[in-house]
């Protein structure tokens, strides 16, 4: 066992489902050690401590190689994640598909989408293995309805969210959503469903649009990810600090906002990517591209889910430790989306895609933890 803050750590490595040998128990909890620490950081109290009171690099090969599940052939279906994405709209089609389909890339089972009548078709015909629900209203299909029937509307709306609820090991909330009031007054419940129900959510896009304006939908739910690019971080800044974003204290002032949000976690994207739950603030700088084609940070939602969720998975082990979920989920996936978007670029240069970007998530967690 070891002591973070005073907190006990114990059992890291144990998957309840994934049956390791206690030489890989013993395996994942170095691993996870040193991802925390920094790469060359034995297991030693006093320097943990101290590595984990400032800001460093997170070693984010060795907590991919920690949180990725080995393929075990007794495994059911849905062992291995099922997520969905809650996004979509008249506009957006490339960012839910995005998020969704790099779930199924990385590993997961199964990828819902859950969006407006008119995004579904679109999105269905990019891939036949989303599964996806058309039942989201905007304001302009309900508009001519009496107060009462729009109402109704929303009724139906949560009863077809609420009954896979449980389902679900993460939801995506925000990709390609738009800003329709109607459609955002429903997320909105749609959060308070998930809140009661124990089910983690990464909240991007149009998402943190409704959360900077409605603060209290995430603050001190510990399983809520925010995941701003530049823009959406200034505005959270400036909302929920009422100051400007301050460059020279970045690490602090990330910390300070996740603090104020009630330790939720927050994965600033950017040059480098900084994270933080309110405590410790980790950055993942390794890899990377000089692309900024849009529906990156698609990815990195998608892929946040995922990770979060195998995380989540290593916790309710029967040696179960206090590591967060949600920062290791985020430093995998920051780790991964990097490393994929660095191949990608290396094969196609100028003309790097989102799409090509996914093509290479496959052979970049490969490359770091074989299948076989
Ligand atoms: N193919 C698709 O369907 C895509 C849809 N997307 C969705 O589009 C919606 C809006 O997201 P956006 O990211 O465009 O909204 P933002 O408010 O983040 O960005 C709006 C504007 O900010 C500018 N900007 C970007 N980076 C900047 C920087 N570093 N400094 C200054 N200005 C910068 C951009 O040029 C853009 O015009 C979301 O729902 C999002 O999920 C995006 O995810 C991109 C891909
Ligand atoms: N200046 C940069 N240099 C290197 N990598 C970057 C830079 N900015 C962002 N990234 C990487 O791209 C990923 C996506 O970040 P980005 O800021 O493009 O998100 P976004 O604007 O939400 O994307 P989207 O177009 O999907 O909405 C980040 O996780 C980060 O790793
Ligand atoms: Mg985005």
């Amino acid at each position: 066992m070891l002591a973070k803050h005073g907190v006990v750590i114990s059992g890291l490595g144990r998957f309840t489902s994934h049956s390791p040998s206690s030489s890989t128990v013993l395996r994942r909890q170095q691993f996870l050690v040193r991802a925390l620490c920094g790469s060359n950081s034995k297991i030693h109290r006093p320097k943990l401590i101290r590595a984990m009171s400032s800001t460093s690099e997170a070693d984010a090969e060795s907590v991919l190689r920690t949180v990725t599940p080995s393929l075990d052939p007794k495994r059911h279906k849905g062992q291995a994640g099922k997520i969905a994405v809650i996004g979509g709209c008249r506009e957006y089609t490339g960012a839910p598909y995005f998020a969704a389909i790099s779930a199924l890339k990385i590993g997961a089972d199964l990828s819902h989408v859950f969006c407006t009548k008119d995004a579904a078709p679109v999105i269905k015909s990019y891939s036949p293995e989303l599964i996806v629900h058309p039942v989201l209203e905007e304001s302009y299909s309900i508009s001519h309805y009496s107060e009462e029937s729009q109402r109704e509307v929303q009724e139906r709306v949560l009863g077809e969210v609420d009954k896979w609820m449980e389902r679900f090991d993460c939801l995506v909330i925000g990709p390609g959503l738009g800003r329709d009031p109607f459609l955002l007054e429903c997320v909105s419940k749609i959060m308070s469903l998930a809140k009661k129900s124990n089910v983690p959510f990464v909240v991007d896009g149009d998402g943190l649009f409704l959360v900077t304006n409605s603060i209290d939908l995430v603050k001190s739910y510990p399983l809520a990810v925010l995941t701003p690019n530049v823009n959406e971080y200034k505005r959270l800044v400036q909302k929920v600090l009422n100051c400007e974003v301050d460059e020279q204290n970045a690490e602090d002032q990330l910390r300070s906002l996740a603090k104020q949000i009630g330790g939720v976690t927050i994965l600033r994207k950017g040059k480098s990517d900084l994270i933080s739950n309110g405590e410790t603030v980790k950055s993942v700088s390794i890899y990377g591209s000089p692309r900024r084609c849009g529906g990156q940070g698609d990815i990195l939602s998608g892929s946040v889910a995922v990770f979060l969720s195998w995380a989540q998975q290593l916790k309710s082990g029967p040696e179960s430790g206090s590591e967060n979920p949600a920062m290791l989920g985020c430093i995998a996936a920051s780790g991964l989306l990097r490393k994929a978007a660095s191949l990608a670029f290396a094969k196609h240069k100028r003309s790097t895609l989102t799409s090509d970007i996914i093509e290479c998530l496959g052979e970049s967690l490969e490359e770091i933890c074989p299948a076989s």
